[in-house]
């Protein structure tokens, strides 16, 4: 009887527990939201004075989704623009539980907050953080303060110019890989995800649509390609090999790989952020509910489990890395090499890349298949990392480490713990291993589909604008031609030399930036009270009179729509919607004055201040060496009738409006041009 009791007790624990839950839930959410639309909106918003946005809802409506409801179900950006053009470029709306937030596209007022003297104090708004922590732990993405300010100093100088320029011959590599893969799509003898497969076959009893397009009409060799897949693949390749000499070979092998697979839940959970996910989340910051953060639902568990697993390789990654360095250190004071253990870390050294080094690293020969001649991706086993000699380690932490840093090269990871090695630094200065440890998975969900994203929207704007594409393919060939003539040491193995010294090339992919950015937009939090300056006075809203500066109170959260600066009418002048790469040209001359004050001039795609996109100049540079790749062996058009519809999962993504159930992609029609070696 007993014992019966007992097990009845504990089974209806669980059962008990969630009913709780339940109600805990629905009580905070409720009051929360009540506060908000009431007292919080009527008595003490201190923003009664700025035009609110307003939309037609029911109060249930309101009191879930605030406007937010109306922001999601509008392509990115579109419902933004559109209360720009009624209210202006600063106006109040309310986030979901109708949470106050500030709207704010004003040029001087974005220069302000994200600015040195500002950032640290607008941190990321607390959601975002609890986000960003749960998928990709402490990064440099996710942590504030004198951490961040640490971390950005160390990590920095490995995203200079100089740098990068020194990767993008590891970039062209995978470029002309994606020609090639693209080539074989066109032939048929490659499927649209992966396999050999004829040309007609149908899946699932079905014709997919990309094989249902007529392409009788088009010349020559021609195939509907999703672009966007392959653009995430190859730059899954590029951060993997260039990031910190990793070999994903995802090209090849999608995700076979345990990294790559593990990144793609963790990228899956980024993306696809469901309504219970978005509450669990804005409720978890009430006290006594953070164990919200920790439900183990099936979510959480794939994130938990992804995470362990890129984990475990980031600290074999990362230890390699430093026995290489120490290798490095051990050469350069004269220690014979036989202090290693392994060739293996000799073989996989980068040096600035030379046209030896990369044939032996081209066909996506990771240094580990060199010994097996395999050329399947790089596992977890194979990166056990060699043991540098104790005498190799204590020329590590010597000055004579200096000199290895300025002749030698490498990943982006290799520069970082160069950079962490500087006889300069306070010990508390330095990364720690964990730290060193988060920067692949910072690299690789930062740097990947953002790069691929924008990429594919580039490639759809050159579909679009067939004039533009053919000017540009002129522009990319005819240097093509001069740097198969010419020659030139730093891009031996690149199609072109230094892709930025190409003019419409910049002018095209700043464009698509402007227009189409992947990130749309991102969130500050204010941790003390302040007021933001603007650019000029806007009306009230009562029509009465202006405001030129906006109060911040403690804890109130500010929004940076990154994609409506590039579209606001009132910056750009009325052809803001328009593609038109040739306003970039002359910048000095033809930017519209209003917009000369932000970074670049003029481009606000990977924001300002401290916490910009340390990435950019190496963004831009896959981008255009990608696109230079395309450009110079297919012609991309889009496909009649089908129009697609945009949809914000943190990146900009694209459906094909009536074959939603195929997912975010972006087809378009490849035709392989003449001239075309892939
Ligand atoms: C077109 C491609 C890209 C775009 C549009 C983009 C945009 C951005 C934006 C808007 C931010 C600021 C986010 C915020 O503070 O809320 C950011 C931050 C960041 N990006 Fe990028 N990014 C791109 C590519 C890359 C690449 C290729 C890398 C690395 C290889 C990278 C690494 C980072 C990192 C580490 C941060 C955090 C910086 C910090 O907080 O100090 N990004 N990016």
């Amino acid at each position: 009887m007993g014992l019966a009791f007992l097990a009845s007790v504990l089974l209806l624990m669980p059962l008990g527990i969630a009913l709780v839950a339940a109600v805990t839930f629905g009580v905070a959410l409720f009051l929360q939201s009540a506060y908000n639309l009431t007292i919080g909106e009527y008595i003490v918003n201190p923003w009664k004075h700025i035009p609110a946005a307003t939309h037609e809802g029911s109060v249930l409506s309101t009191m879930l989704m605030g406007d937010f409801g109306i922001i999601k179900a509008s392509e990115p950006a579109e419902q933004h623009a559109r209360w720009i053009s009624e209210l202006g470029s600063v106006f109040r709306y309310r986030h979901m539980f109708g949470k106050p937030r500030i709207f704010i596209s004003d040029p001087k007022a974005l220069l302000y907050i994200h600015g040195p003297g500002r950032a640290y104090k607008y941190p990321k708004s607390t959601p975002t953080r609890v986000f960003l922590d749960a998928v990709m732990g402490e990064g440099l993405i996710s942590i504030e303060g004198d951490k961040h300010r640490r971390q950005r100093r160390i990590i920095s100088p490995a995203f200079t110019n100089a740098a990068v320029k020194e990767l993008q011959p590891v970039m062209e590599k995978h470029g002309a890989n994606l020609a090639t893969k693209i080539g074989k799509i066109i032939d048929g003898s490659v499927d649209r995800r992966k396999g050999l497969v004829s040309k007609t076959k149908l899946q699932d009893g079905e014709t997919p649509p990309d094989l249902a397009v007529h392409l009788h009409s088009y010349k020559g060799q021609v195939a509907v390609v999703d672009v966007l897949f392959w653009a995430s693949r190859t730059a899954l390749d590029v951060i993997g090999d260039a990031g910190f000499n990793y070999q994903f070979n995802s090209l090849e092998h999608g995700n076979e790989d345990e990294l790559s697979e593990a990144y793609n839940n963790l990228m899956t959970a980024c993306m696809d952020v469901d309504l219970f996910q978005a509450v669990t989340i804005l409720l978890s910051e009430i006290p006594g509910l953070n164990w919200m953060r920790n439900i183990p639902t099936h979510r959480n568990k794939t994130i938990w489990s992804a995470r362990a697993t890129s984990g475990r390789y980031a600290k074999s990654i990362v230890a390699r890395a430093k026995a290489e360095i120490a290798a490095e250190a051990a050469a350069a004071a004269g220690i014979p090499a036989g202090g290693l253990k392994s060739r293996r870390s000799q073989a996989s050294l980068r040096t600035t890349p030379s046209s030896a080094s990369l044939r032996q690293r081209a066909g996506h020969a990771a240094s580990v298949a060199d010994d097996s001649g395999d050329d399947k991706a790089t596992n977890v086993d194979d990166l056990n990392p060699p043991q540098p000699s104790s005498r190799a380690q204590s020329v590590l932490t010597k000055d004579a480490f200096d000199d290895v840093q300025t002749t030698k090269s490498g990943s982006l990871l290799h520069r970082v713990i160069r950079a962490n090695l500087a006889a300069d630094l306070r010990p508390n200065e330095r990364l720690t291993d964990e730290e060193l440890e988060g920067v692949p998975s910072t690299f690789l969900l930062a740097g990947s589909e953002t790069s691929a994203t924008q990429t594919s929207w580039t490639l759809r704007l050159m579909a679009e604008n067939l004039d533009v594409q053919e000017r540009l393919r002129a522009e990319i060939m005819a240097a093509k031609k001069q740097h198969a003539l010419e020659g030139n040491g730093a891009y031996e193995g690149c199609l072109l030399g230094d892709v930025h010294a190409l003019p419409y090339l910049e002018c095209c992919v700043k464009e698509a930036l402007r227009l189409m950015t992947a990130l749309p937009s991102t969130v500050r939090e204010a941790t003390e009270d302040d007021v933001v300056p603007l650019s000029k006075p806007y009306r009230n809203s009562n029509g009465k009179g202006t405001f030129d500066s906006v109060p911040i109170p403690k804890g109130h959260e500010l929004f940076t729509p990154i994609a409506a600066v590039g579209l606001d009418t009132e910056l750009w002048g009325p052809d803001a919607g328009e593609y038109k790469p040739e306003r970039w040209m002359n910048e000095a001359k033809d930017l519209p004055a209003s917009v000369k004050p932000l970074p670049g001039p003029g481009l606000y795609s990977f924001i300002s201040g401290p916490r910009n996109c340390v990435g950019q100049r190496f963004a831009q540079t896959e981008i255009k060496v990608l696109l230079s790749h395309m450009l110079t062996n297919f012609k991309f058009e889009v496909v009649p009738g089908w129009e697609l519809k945009q949809r914000q999962m943190i990146a900009r993504r694209a459906l094909v409006i009536g074959q939603e159930k195929y997912g975010t992609r972006m087809p378009l029609i490849v035709s392989r041009l003449e001239s075309s070696s892939a």
